[in-house]
């Protein structure tokens, strides 16, 4: 039999979140689906996923709520405001519905892959906001205090941390889980050095202490044992050093950090050499028992001098006022205040003595600073496409978070172009960005020196002072610098693609869609590994342009080496870019960069070009080719600078068409869905027409007892009349003639009355009642399963009203059945009057007429015993009577077939009766269904029809995109 087994949910609709492990209810006897749906369900959703992941990506059905809205990821980039006034948002896990996935692995216990989204690294960060309110529970209080973490979290905490360090495991635990029920999905909770503990209940992360296990370890252990999740374990680090604090910041990768000494010592902490290179968040653990002045004011002295957080016990947090809470935490001023610490770039922090600058960056260089008209029209023309489009991608995929990638890019059309450097950590990004500007703005390193993005942006304030990098809330840093090239060029330094911390690796892969150019850095010790091409492949999924850097030109020991290198590296290129045009730069940066910085104290502006060019090694570095190319993209006169534009402007339009393309096939697939959906209720609904079949099958047995009681009755009734009439009981017969009722046949009526027909109809009655009763609740009971099966499959359709207002009063009125009402015309001394009338009819057109006065018959019959002898006998005695005698057995045999027929009569009545109830039971049951179905059926059309009107708007966004890229191909062309 088929089961109703629940279908797993497309990703673009939102799902239910909690899981229901119940097993799924039987199905409708008759129910034809067209395919099992797990099954049915995992080629969808493996089909949607790996239609959304990169070919190299391997798409597994574990989860139905792959695309959730805005990650961190997703809204870097966005303007400041935006990303801090989404404080509040709820923070969302994957749910993994245990059934489901279940369902989608076929059942069997295949084996799960985290899932893909459009970034092969597949993992999303959390979100940490800063300014962050972070509460330290103890265990007691986990246990105790329920709802005032509760209260907490609703007042504003981000982050709960359970401090269970100490405690047993046991106790850990159960605290654990009394947080985790408090706080839910509207904080991130932290189990504090019990890794064991956060896995087991399922935290966002753990706080490791300072000598604790490294970072990378915590989470690749939390990671495994929570495998559905899609979101990257949260890991901090209580420090109580600068020097602490800078490992744990660099290839340590934890997320945040906790100062856990105490407020007076923030800036002894931070006052060290290596403060500078701390680069992720800082929270400090807050003394409880500050009074509300001191908080105010210690609060605004953290946030100034740096800090992103304060941590506070819940009587700490009870301190804190809502006013507080609302100015430092909740409410955020874009126009005159920086929230975030602002983190001077290495140098800069050093020229400026650890000054913070509080005020930001207002005016952006515009992107073309020389726009002319035709440019500007079609940034006019293209800014509303692109908002159309991202409008109907996120009508027909809410949950596609990289919706907001098109956001982003499109907010940056008339932003500088955007070339993105990436690269294997160690192949000489940082180093190729400070030969280009000129200066040692970014670290270097033999160890991976990038950890996170970091944007560098011109500052318009021609002042080195004031040249400084801001970190925002996921990560991301923008650093202002005053280098020329900037003001048309915003030049984007990721960390390596083959680094150990998926977290990266993932923040460069969000990079690449916005790129306007990307420029690849190959080291020439290693040209061209695994992981290169493997990136590269990711790339060429976005068709981005690609300019290849062979850095390290100084390494090989002669120009064979260098051409073999450059061949083998252009004809991977060409094939992994599907291209003929590979541009390939061999350069040598850090000579580059050290010819530059020779040459920095230079103030002879005007020939520093000539005087580079005079240098040998300037011109062995082989920069000047690179650096003339990339210049020439600033000038709209040239070749290049005319592709810039371009490819500006195309940046937004590749990112919509590959996610219009992800939506058209998500919608195709909910379409074919929905028509699956639609049929599959109709075949449900037409296979109630087959109940009727199945009730009488199930009737028979019903039927057979009731028609042996009949029977029975019926061949005693019949016993009992052939033997009352019997020659032999003659004498009886006369005696009846003679004295009518009371005479010995009133014997055999009472009998028959008592003996024979009560009991039998009472028995009958009983078993029509039962049979009446088992009819309605199967009837119930069938119309019970359609609905579970309605609901359990299509309830995220309609609404809870719509569905349950079917009535199923209708299908249990066994007191109306007709198999009752067949024995209400039988009664059994009607019918025992009958029998009783038969003999007397037998006996007076027998024996009425006959007058044979003499005649011993009883004498007779005494010796003869069969019919033929009684009438052979008579014969014998009269001849005159011998005619009427000789009817007797014909007229007995009458009479007993009369009985019999009433018998049958009523069995056939009752059997009608049952044919009736059955056809009137299935009929009433196809009536309910039908009725039931309508709200899905009508669901599922409306589903179908909305479907429809969006896959029209999907073509609709596309052919304006379409039409626009050909005048952006045309548009120096004309
Ligand atoms: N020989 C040689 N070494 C170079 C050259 N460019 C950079 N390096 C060295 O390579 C190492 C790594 O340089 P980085 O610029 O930090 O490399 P990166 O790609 O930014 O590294 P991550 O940020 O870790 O990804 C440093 O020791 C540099 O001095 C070069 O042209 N020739």
């Amino acid at each position: 039999m088929r089961r109703c087994s629940t279908p797993s949910r497309p990703p673009s609709y939102p799902t239910k979140s909690g899981t229901n492990s119940a097993p799924p209810p039987p199905t409708p006897h008759f129910a034809s689906l067209s395919a099992p749906l797990s099954t049915r369900a995992r080629a969808l959703l493996s089909l949607s996923l790996s239609m959304l992941a990169p070919s190299t990506a391997t798409a597994t059905a574990t989860t139905t709520c792959l695309l959730l809205r805005r990650p961190a990821a997703a809204i870097r980039g966005l303007p400041l405001h935006s990303l801090l006034l989404s404080r509040r948002r709820p923070r969302h896990r994957c749910a993994v519905d245990a059934s489901s996935a279940a369902a989608a692995s076929g059942g069997g216990g295949a084996a799960k892959e985290p899932p893909r989204t459009l970034f092969p690294g597949g993992f999303k960060r959390p979100e940490i906001q800063v300014p962050a309110l972070v509460l330290r529970v103890g265990v007691d209080e986990a246990l105790g205090s329920g709802d005032s973490v509760a209260a907490a979290v609703a007042r504003g905490v981000g982050i709960v941390v359970l401090e269970a360090g100490e405690e047993g495991g046991g106790r850990a635990y159960e605290a654990a889980r009394a947080l985790k029920a408090a706080v839910g999905d509207r904080a991130y909770l932290l189990i504090a050095e019990r890794v064991d503990v956060a896995s087991a209940v399922g935290a966002s992360g753990v706080v490791l202490a300072d000598d604790g296990i490294p970072a990378i370890v915590a989470r690749s252990m939390m990671m495994k044992s929570n495998s559905d999740s899609i979101y990257l374990p949260l890991v901090a680090r209580t420090i109580r050093s600068s020097d602490s604090a800078r490992s744990a910041t660099s290839s340590e990768g934890a997320d945040f950090l906790i100062v856990n000494t105490g407020t007076a010592d923030f800036s002894r902490v931070f006052s060290g050499a290596g403060a500078q290179h701390v680069k992720i968040p800082v929270f400090f653990t807050l003394n409880d028992l500050q009074s509300e002045g001191s908080f105010s004011d210690t609060t605004s002295k953290l946030f100034q001098s740096g800090a992103s957080g304060i941590v506070l016990s819940l009587a700490g947090i009870q301190h804190l006022t809502d006013n507080i809470i609302e100015r430092d935490f909740l409410k955020v001023d874009t126009t005159d205040r920086v929230p975030q610490v602002t983190y001077s770039s290495a140098n800069a922090l050093e020229e400026t003595n650890n000054v913070m600058v509080l005020t930001r960056e207002k005016t952006k260089v515009a992107g073309f600073t020389k726009l002319d008209e035709k440019v500007m029209q079609l940034i006019a023309t293209e800014k509303p496409i692109l908002s159309e489009a991202v409008d109907v991608i996120r009508k027909a995929a809410p949950m596609m978070e990289e919706a907001e990638l098109l956001v982003d890019a499109a907010s940056r059309l008339s932003e500088p172009f955007l070339l993105v450097i990436v690269g294997e950590f160690n192949s000489g990004k940082s180093t190729f960005i400070n030969a280009l500007l000129g200066r040692k703005y970014l670290q270097e390193g033999v160890v991976p020196t990038t950890n996170e993005i970091t944007l560098l942006s011109y500052s318009e304030v021609d002042s080195e002072s004031i040249e400084r990098c801001e970190r925002h809330p996921d990560g991301q840093f923008t650093c202002y610098l005053s280098a020329p090239i900037l003001k048309e060029m915003n030049l984007v330094d990721t960390p390596g693609t083959n680094v150990i911390l998926q977290r990266q690796q993932r923040l460069t892969e969000e990079y690449v869609p916005r790129a306007d150019l990307i420029l690849f850095v190959l080291s020439s010790d290693r040209p061209l590994t695994e992981s290169e091409v493997g990136f590269l492949q990711y790339v060429q999924q976005w068709k981005k342009k690609v300019v290849f850097v062979l850095n390290k030109l100084d390494l090989y020991r002669n120009s064979d080496e260098l051409e073999e290198a450059t061949a083998f590296i252009k004809e991977n290129a060409r094939k992994l870019l599907n291209t003929e045009d590979v541009t390939l730069f061999p350069v040598s940066s850090r000579s580059a960069l050290e010819v530059k910085l020779s040459y920095s104290n230079n103030n002879d502006r005007e020939h520093h070009g000539e005087v580079l060019l005079s240098d040998p090694r300037w011109r062995s570095s082989k920069f000047y080719d690179l650096e003339h190319y990339l210049l020439s993209f600033l000038d709209g006169s040239t070749d290049n600078g005319k592709e810039r534009v371009r490819l500006k402007l195309e940046t937004p339009i590749g990112i919509a068409d590959r996610l219009l393309t992800s939506c058209q096939r998500l919608v195709k697939l909910e379409y074919e869905k929905a028509i699956d959906d639609l049929t599959s209720i109709r075949d449900l609904v037409s296979g109630a027409n087959s109940y009727a079949l199945k009730i009488e099958a199930d009737s028979n047995s019903w039927q057979k007892q009731i028609s042996s009681l009949i029977e029975r009755a019926k061949s005693r009734a019949i016993t009992l009349m052939e033997s009352t009439l019997q020659l032999s009981n003659i004498d009886l017969i006369f005696t009846y003639m003679l004295t009518g009722e009371k005479g010995p046949s009133a014997k055999a009526t009472s009998f028959v009355q008592n003996d024979i027909l009560s009991p039998a109809l009472d028995d009958a009655a009983d078993l029509l009642s039962e049979y009446s009763k088992w009819l309605s609740s199967s009837n119930t009971r069938e119309a019970n399963l359609y609905l579970e099966c309605f609901h359990e499959r299509w309830n995220s359709l309609v609404s809870q009203e719509e569905s349950g207002s079917s009535d199923r009063t209708e299908l249990v009125n066994e007191g109306e059945k007709l198999s009752i009402k067949a024995l209400d015309g039988f009664s059994a001394t009607a019918a025992a009057k009958v029998f009783e009338e038969e003999i007397r009819e037998v006996a007076t057109g027998t024996f009425g007429g006959l007058g044979v006065a003499g005649l011993s018959a009883s004498l007779l019959t005494s010796v003869l015993t069969t019919t033929l002898e009684d009438l052979l006998a008579l014969a014998l005695c009269s001849a005159g009577g011998f005619l009427a005698i000789s009817n007797f057995p014909g007229r007995r045999k009458l009479a007993v077939e009369k009985v019999s027929k009433a018998a049958d009569e009523l069995s056939r009545k009752v059997n009608e009766a049952i044919q009736k109830d059955i056809s009137q039971s299935a009929s009433q049951l196809v009536q309910f269904v039908d009725t039931a179905s309508k709200p899905y059926q009508e669901a599922c059309q409306r589903k179908i029809d909305w479907l429809q009107g969006v896959q029209g708007e999907l073509s609709a966004v596309e052919r304006k995109l379409q039409t626009l890229k050909i005048d952006i191909q045309n548009l120096h062309g004309s």
